[in-house]
């Protein structure tokens, strides 16, 4: 099993610009499933966002009974019509708030009036996150709930009780709107027969969520009367309504890591967000306003925003960001970039999401250099006077990944340091593809997308470990013997002879090649077994002698140097093709060893071999690569000696990577969770 990746550095970033597609809101995709799921018939979402929260919905509301099909892009499902398919199930729901309050709610109250009984749980960090005013809004009405763990917290078991619905129901508002959401989303379930009255005790935060709720429950048939931000009657009669077919917006939190990018480095292309635009239903669409108090030029159409770079250096703001208060953390990474000190307040319910964020991004953005100070329910950054590269710990928070890839922009305000995300794959709750999407539109110099090239003599366990390290990095691998070995099957197919440089560079200038999901493709086909072939190698080798051949093929191996890096394995990686890399390796093992591996390797594939021969292939193959005139086989003066003719790849993954941390700026504990 692949280990998980520990860390992904984002070497210094120039520029952003071009197009990008955001994710569904996940605040959206969970209310529609869970809506989708309640009500009778089948529903069919278009664009639901594909992430870890919303894996969690679905696999609860599969648990409930309900169908769920996938027809094309779109998911099919078909819903319980208010009534309990199953009786008992026990629900693992993640780190989803999105999945655990209103499932909460809705299980309460069905358990209640039907019978049952359910278990919700989650990740430890779930068990620390407050539900006790949900539990308490609920249990006057009849729902019997117990807590079984700590009293106001999950996890919580739910069980058949005796239903009053006639007084107004208090719920608090001043420490998650998702209490409110998780009531008015599941109490029209027991709305057939009286009105239902929800009353808010204090101050309601984040009533952009509260919108996104009532304006999808209308989508559902509900038309909630509000009176204020204070109360909220469900009508008497009320019963969910399948719309048939529903879109999931873009997700406007998403958006506000390309609004900054653009706002901080889209200074000569523009960067255009799809997905979300002036349409939006989601109240984080207003952190355009705050960007744009920033210094950033935004145009908005309906369905998209196109930002550029306005005011240089930002200017730094004072805001109350109860009205944005996921995208507000985006405002804390652009403040590294503005001049003076900006001063977020009203967010106090940063403390209880994934994780204690005013603390998190306090300790965080201060090891790039910046000052911070933090209070209860504020914090203030001012830029780093000298920016300092960092390790950045995440928290299991996605947008604390996000926010701090905004710092790898530094170059930009007087820094040229990479950014290191500890844990990067906790983007895969809101925003799996994030830095592809991000690396999609940014741009670094040449010169400083990192290269750790791996060379080496046939069967030495190359490419082995050049795609584990490409993996555990999140690198790019560029195979360039596959390139050689692709020549070599063209010249073989079209019957051009090894002797004819001339044609054969022709071939290897226009090979049709490419790497996708695994496979190797030439002109659409996959050859990736057929290239192992023996036959293959041999003439690979031979022509990878010819000169012309070789020059034919350096422009296609230096395209491979993209963002965030690389990994390149061959002969000559680290002497002719990237003699700048930050980390050369020399591969070697002995040739029993090396013969025996490629005897296995063979015999696997199905190819028939010989290990006597496969022997005295291999040195001859040594021997015309080590003594060509051109790029010959040979360490290149400033690499590292790797025999892992003894060594597990396990064990040589593990050496190369310390070799590689002991060459990045971050210091040796840097990829460790600590
Ligand atoms: N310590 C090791 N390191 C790398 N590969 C190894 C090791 N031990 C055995 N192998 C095996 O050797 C075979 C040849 O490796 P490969 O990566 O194809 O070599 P190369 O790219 O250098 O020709 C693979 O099947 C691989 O699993
Ligand atoms: N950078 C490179 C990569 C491969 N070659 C040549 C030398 C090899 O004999 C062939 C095939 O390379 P490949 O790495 O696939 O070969 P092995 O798996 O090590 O046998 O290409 C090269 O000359 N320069």
């Amino acid at each position: 099993m692949a280990t998980p990746r520990a860390f992904l550095d984002i070497p210094p970033l120039q520029a952003a610009g071009g197009t990008v597609r955001l994710p569904g809101s996940k605040s959206i995709s969970n209310r529609v499933l869970l809506l989708a799921g309640l009500c009778a018939g089948r529903t069919r979402v278009l664009d639901l966002l594909d992430s870890d929260d919303t894996q969690v919905m679905l696999d609860a509301l599969r648990a409930l009974g309900c169908d769920i099909e996938t027809d094309g892009a779109a998911r099919v499902v078909t819903g319980l019509g208010g009534r309990l398919a199953v009786r008992e199930a026990r629900l693992f729901l993640g780190n989803a708030g999105t999945a655990m309050r209103p499932l909460a709610a809705a299980l309460a109250l069905l358990a209640a009036d039907q019978g049952g009984r359910f278990e919700l749980s989650g990740v430890p960090r779930m068990h620390e996150r407050p539900i006790g005013d949900l539990v308490d809004a609920l249990r006057p009405l009849g729902c019997t709930i117990t807590c079984l763990a700590n009293e106001g917290y999950p996890p919580l078991r739910l069980e058949r009780g005796t239903l009053k619905l006639d007084a107004p129901i208090r719920v608090r508002g001043d420490v998650s709107s998702q209490f409110l959401t998780a009531l008015l989303m599941a109490l029209p379930l027991v709305a057939a027969r009286q009105s239902i009255t929800i009353e808010v005790d204090g101050e309601l935060i984040s009533k952009p969520y509260i919108e996104i709720t009532l304006a999808l429950l209308a989508r559902f048939g509900i038309s909630v009367q509000r009176e204020g931000w204070q109360r909220f009657v469900i009508p008497q009669g009320s019963a969910y309504r399948s719309p048939g077919e529903i879109a999931v917006e873009g997700d406007a939190s998403s958006a506000s890591y390309f609004i900054a990018a653009g706002a901080i480095a889209a200074a000569d292309t523009p960067l255009r967000i799809e997905g979300v635009g002036s349409a939006s239903i989601q109240g984080d669409i207003r952190f355009v306003e705050a960007a744009r108090a920033m210094g950033a030029d935004i145009t908005e159409e309906a369905n998209a925003l196109v930002v550029r770079r306005g005011a240089w250096p930002l200017t730094a703001i004072t805001l109350d960001c109860n009205h944005i208060p996921d995208a507000a953390m985006t405002l804390a990474a652009m403040a590294l970039y503005a001049t003076g000190t900006t001063r977020l307040t009203n967010i106090a319910s940063w403390r209880v999401k994934e994780t204690d964020r005013i603390a998190a991004m306090a300790i965080e953005l201060r090891k790039f250099g910046a000052t911070v100070l933090e209070g209860t329910d504020f914090i203030e950054v001012t830029p780093p006077a000298r920016w300092q590269a960092a390790a950045i710990h995440t928290y299991d928070d996605h947008r604390m990944a996000m926010c701090a890839s905004l710092a790898a922009f530094n170059p930009l305000a007087g820094g040229d340091v990479p950014v290191r995300i500890l844990d990067p794959r906790c983007v895969n709750k809101t925003f799996p593809a994030y830095f592809d999407a991000l690396f999609g539109v940014t741009r670094a110099r040449t010169d400083r997308v990192p290269v750790l090239t791996v060379d080496g003599p046939t069967a030495s366990g190359k490419g082995t470990l050049g795609s584990a390290l490409a993996e555990r990095l999140g690198y790019h691998h560029l195979d360039s013997g596959a390139l050689y070995r692709a020549t070599a099957l063209a010249a073989l197919r079209q019957g051009v002879p090894a002797g004819d440089e001339a044609a054969v560079a022709a071939i290897a200038r226009a090979l049709p090649l490419r790497f996708e999901n695994q496979q190797t493709l030439l002109a659409g086909e996959d050859v990736s077994d057929e290239l192992r072939h023996e036959a293959v190698g041999s003439l690979a080798s031979q022509i990878a002698a010819l000169p012309a051949v070789r020059q034919a093929l350096v422009e296609l191996q230096l395209a491979f140097r993209r963002l965030p890096g690389l990994v390149a394995d061959g002969r000559d990686m680290g002497t002719v093709i990237f003699p700048g890399a930050a980390l050369k390796v020399f591969l070697t093992a002995n040739s029993e060893q090396r013969a025996s591996r490629r005897h296995k390797q063979l015999i696997s594939k199905g190819i028939s071999a010989n290990i006597e021969s496969l022997r005295a292939d291999l040195e001859a193959r040594d021997a015309r690569d080590q003594h060509r005139s051109v790029a010959p086989l040979r360490p290149a003066e400033d690499a590292r000696l790797l025999d892992n003719s003894a060594l597990s790849v396990e064990t040589s993954v593990d050496q190369v990577l310390d070799w590689w941390d002991a060459v990045q700026p971050f210091g040796s504990r840097a990829t460790h969770e600590d």
